[in-house]
């Protein structure tokens, strides 16, 4: 406050005056008061600041009232020495910046948000316009910015290459990012160069399959210090296996803890409809199926076949059933704006 640091009650005699930044006054007796700027330190022994509009001054003479202590910020009022304020694994923002450097701190210990780029394979597959019949618009490029932010990465580029394996391996050799998305090119097919690329590279496969539909044809690999997902080319597969394999890769590297899945109640058809799809695949596979909150129950978005997103736009998550899950849990999508 803009005013007068005062000593014990008044009337006071103002014997100074102290400015942000100057060092710290001379001690205050009682019924002396400085002259003060906001900033400044209240001189040892002052007992209260007046701000000037609560303040009768005439010559050096100063009365009103002021209670004990009153605009005078404490040392340590924020926080004491060796008290938590941030708990580590939290993701930075802006305002955390502010704080650590109201603590004082010049360093922080911090994991880079891991940068992320896709290539699009695909003779078929097209970025533009309204595709011939021997075409397919790319619905997976256009997700993948959003879902990686939202995942905890950094989208950093999309690179639509064909079928032309040498570009794979000519984006790979380039590489800059800490993880490189593959969609398409992962079955079996005779255009499906992913696998065979990637071992004469030298990279490390660590996973080559997930037993999970949609999105079985789903794999990771380790190639120096980075890492290949390959997401397959239908687009709820290719998002089924972002969820399964490219996210816990974000949350790890982002040094967050791997997220859990928790049973859910399940609208009553839904769950017979889950059943005998998790039935069909003789508990073989975990089943993911798009599905939205309603009522506090998991209910169906339908059209969820694994060539589309139809169903999906409305989903906030995942029900998951199968080997392993207790009941039908749900896993949300960091993406949904809808809050469950
Ligand atoms: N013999 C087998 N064949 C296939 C199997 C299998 O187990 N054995 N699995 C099937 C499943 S399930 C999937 S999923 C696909 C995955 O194949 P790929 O990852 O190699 O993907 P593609 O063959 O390139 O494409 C599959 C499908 O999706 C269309 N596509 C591709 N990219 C995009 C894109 N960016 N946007 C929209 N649509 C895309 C593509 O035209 C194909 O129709 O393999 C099955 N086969
Ligand atoms: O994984 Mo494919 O997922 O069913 O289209």
């Amino acid at each position: 406050m803009d005013g007068y640091a005062v000593s014990g009650p008044a009337p006071w005699r103002v014997v100074g005056r102290t400015l942000a930044g100057d060092a710290v006054a001379d001690p205050l007796k009682a019924g002396q008061a400085v002259e003060i700027a906001t900033g400044a330190v209240p001189p040892p022994g002052a007992t209260a600041v007046l701000p000037y509009e609560h303040s009768q001054r005439r010559a050096e003479f100063l009365m009103g009232e002021a209670r004990a202590g009153q605009h005078i910020r404490r040392r340590g009022e924020e926080f004491a020495s060796g008290v938590e304020l941030v708990p580590a694994g939290a993701v930075l923002g802006p305002v955390h910046l502010g704080l650590a450097s109201a603590m004082g701190l010049d360093a922080i210990d911090v994991r880079r948000v891991p940068s992320v780029s896709a290539v699009i394979t695909g003779a078929e597959v097209v970025s533009h316009g309204v595709p011939h019949e021997n075409q397919v618009r790319d619905a997976v490029g256009p997700m993948l910015p959003g879902m990686v932010a939202s995942a905890g990465g950094r989208f950093r580029d999309l690179v639509p290459i064909g079928d032309q394996a040498r570009l794979l391996e000519e984006h790979l050799a380039a590489r800059v990012d800490d993880i490189v998305l593959v969609t398409g090119a992962s079955s079996a097919g005779p255009s499906d160069f992913l696998a065979p690329t990637l071992t004469s590279l030298g990279a490390r496969q660590i996973v080559d399959s997930v037993g999970c539909r949609p999105g079985h044809p789903q794999s990771l690999w380790e190639w120096g210090d980075s890492f290949v997902v390959g997401l397959p080319g239908n687009p709820l597969a290719a998002l089924a296996a972002f969820v399964t394999l490219a996210m816990p890769l974000l949350d790890r590297m982002g040094g967050r803890p791997l997220r859990g899945l928790e049973p859910h109640g399940v609208h009553r058809d839904f769950e017979d409809a889950l059943r005998r799809s998790s039935a069909k695949r003789g508990q073989a596979a975990t089943v993911l199926s798009p599905c939205r909150l309603t009522g506090g129950l998991l209910t169906s978005v339908g059209h969820d076949g694994s060539a589309m997103l139809r169903g999906s736009v409305n989903a906030t998550g995942f029900a998951v059933t199968g080997p392993g899950v207790v009941g039908i849990a749900f896993h949300p999508f960091p993406w949904s704006l809808a809050t469950p």
